[in-house]
């Protein structure tokens, strides 16, 4: 049989890779990866006000560049071979769009502005309008939060929208729809990008819009009008079914065939977020926990919908019926920020270099700064007495969103100094990892095994000691160095009739693992303290924050 090969495209929140892979034997046979100019350079971005937007036009850019770059040394008889490309995203990161299904940001009159461009998932300035839907939905005859862990957060959808059209009349009246980042690339590539008919992932819309066949779709019309009138009508004009990442969205348009030198009868699957597609990268099977861990971590586990379907599990991001493979509920949990803890660190002593002795020095320092602080972290004791941090720098994900809360330091003393620092927000980073695991595993749902995958899983072996250290289980790294496009690439086959389901792809497809951190007895055995130590700080955090109401009524 004639090789065939697949295009999978991952955009994380930094940059955007592609990989062309033989879809027979998982083979890459090139790889191209773009950074986000506009995004680099801190456009339209405000993280004291916790915004983040991103240019529709660096997807754009991206995207061309990447298949094109991916595809650069590829014999001719490759392109005529590719048969399938999928698309996974970051997500929730909605944006309006027009009837066309423009987003507003490539129109001329709203080019600047920052409401009309992509809403990225860690932005956070919708904090007010999610405790709102939170009191709705708790007090409302169905509570449409019961699938999402009951607790809707202010990265989602809807969060997202109510807070968008109150703030700007522009957008309020030109938004005729809105679309998440991976419908909207997946729908550009095929030509079809009208809100009311493209295909929309069940990945994005169960996650994060509230989207349920138990609701007969989307939350109904009476509630979203409670909650804001300024909904109205919307509810049309958005979806009601929605499709799981097997499926196909349509054929690549002649336009982009032609800009990428590749055939018109190419299948674009239904695209979903990086997480889901990076879990069916890295080969997740039932009940084993597939972390994506870099910026944030994306917890993903998969289970038999006749085991788990009945119970609500608390506090996670959901559970949704296909949202990694059709037929398995997939359940997704996370931390806001985990690799974000580092840089954050990183950019605190970095910054008054880059102020008193310039870019090169703080460009040179940062290079080498947290391989140096992990390599002096690992040679330091772990004691009862350590520094105990919480990762909490952008609020809490899960176990139960809460996205006012912060981070915090203590049992510093003269003697601390950055290692000791550097340790403690390692170790912060990974007690935020044992409290999802063990909402998972109190809620009744077991795991199996942990797979890590991300910049962090592999550039990091401090970091994922110390996580199989206070997890206290064995973790096994993916060998994909892109985990997620390679996902993408098992769906792109599985969408174009490669294979005929996820696990045949993995099956084909998958490269395996070529890591393994397994637990240290000493250590885990004093990280127990130290988790409790943690669970303490945090509650103590917790209680005398700001509450969520005085938080609406200071913003
Ligand atoms: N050597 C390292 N040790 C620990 N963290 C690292 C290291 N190098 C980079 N990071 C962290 O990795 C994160 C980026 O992860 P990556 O998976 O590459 O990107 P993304 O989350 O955008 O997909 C950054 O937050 C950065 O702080
Ligand atoms: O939240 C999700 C998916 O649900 C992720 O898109 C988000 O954490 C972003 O992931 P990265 O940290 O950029 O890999």
């Amino acid at each position: 049989m004639n090789n065939q090969y697949v295009i999978g495209i991952d955009f994380g929140t930094d940059s955007v890779r592609a990989l062309v892979v033989n879809a027979q034997t998982g083979e890459t046979l090139g790889t191209h990866v773009h950074e986000y100019a506009r995004w680099k350079k801190g456009l339209y971005c405000n993280p004291a006000t916790s915004q983040f937007r991103q240019h529709p036009l660096d997807y754009l850019e991206g995207l061309e560049a990447t298949i094109t770059g991916a595809l650069a040394n590829a014999p001719d008889e490759v392109r005529q071979q590719v048969v399938g490309i999928s698309i996974d995203t970051t997500g929730s990161t909605p944006c309006a769009v027009d009837e066309t299904g423009l987003p507003l940001a490539l129109r001329p009159d709203f080019a600047e502005n920052p409401n009309g461009m992509f809403i990225l998932w860690k932005d956070h300035t919708a904090n007010a309008e999610a405790e709102e839907i939170n009191e709705l939905a708790h007090h409302w005859d169905t509570d449409y939060t019961k699938y999402v862990g009951g607790i809707y957060s202010s990265e989602w959808f809807w969060s997202k929208i109510v807070r968008t059209l109150r703030v700007d009349e522009a957008v309020r009246n030109q938004a005729f729809s809105w679309i998440e980042h991976c419908d909207w690339v997946s729908a550009m590539l095929t030509g079809n990008t009208n809100p009311l008919a493209l295909r929309r992932s069940r990945c994005a819309a169960g996650h994060k819009a509230l989207w349920h066949r138990e609701f007969e779709g989307l939350p109904s019309e009476e509630f979203l009008t409670k909650l804001d009138p300024l909904l109205g009508g919307l509810r049309d004009r958005l979806f009601t079914d929605t499709y799981t990442s097997d499926q196909s969205m349509g054929h690549l348009s002649a336009e982009w065939a032609e800009k990428l030198g590749l055939s018109t009868d190419v299948v674009v699957g239904v695209g979903a977020f990086d997480a889901h597609m990076g879990a069916i990268g890295a080969e997740i099977e039932p009940y084993a926990f597939v972390r994506i861990i870099g910026t944030s971590t994306c917890d993903i586990l998969m289970a038999p919908n006749d085991e788990i379907g009945h119970r609500l599990i608390r506090g996670i991001c959901g559970q949704v019926d296909g949202s990694v493979a059709p037929g398995m509920l997939g359940l997704e949990a996370g931390q806001s920020a985990f690799g974000d803890v580092y840089a954050w660190f990183a950019r605190l002593i970095t910054g008054p270099v880059r102020d008193l002795l310039g870019d090169e020095a703080a460009d040179t320092l940062s290079r080498q700064l947290i391989p140096h602080l992990s390599t002096q972290a690992a040679t330091l004791p772990v004691t009862e007495n350590d520094v105990i941090a919480l990762d909490w720098i952008n609020g809490r994900r899960t176990p139960d969103a809460n996205h006012t809360l912060k981070a915090a330091i203590s049992g510093l003393n003269l003697g601390t100094d950055s290692p000791k620092i550097f340790k403690a927000l390692v170790e912060a980073t990974a007690f935020g990892s044992r409290s999802i695991v063990d909402r998972f595993i109190q809620e009744g749902v077991p795991i199996k095994k942990v797979i890590a995958i991300g910049g962090v899983a592999k550039k990091s072996p401090f970091v994922m000691q110390t996580l199989a250290d206070v997890l206290n289980k064995p973790i096994q790294v993916a060998s994909a160095d892109q985990a997620c496009a390679l996902g993408a690439a098992m769906c792109a086959a599985v969408a174009a009739g490669v294979h005929p389901t996820m696990e045949a792809a993995q099956q084909a497809m998958g490269s395996g693992f070529d890591a393994e951190y397994t637990p240290r007895p000493e250590q885990s055995a004093i990280y127990e303290i130290l988790y409790q130590k943690y669970l303490n700080m945090g509650q103590f955090v917790e209680n005398n924050s700001f509450s969520r109401l005085n938080v609406m009524s200071v913003s």
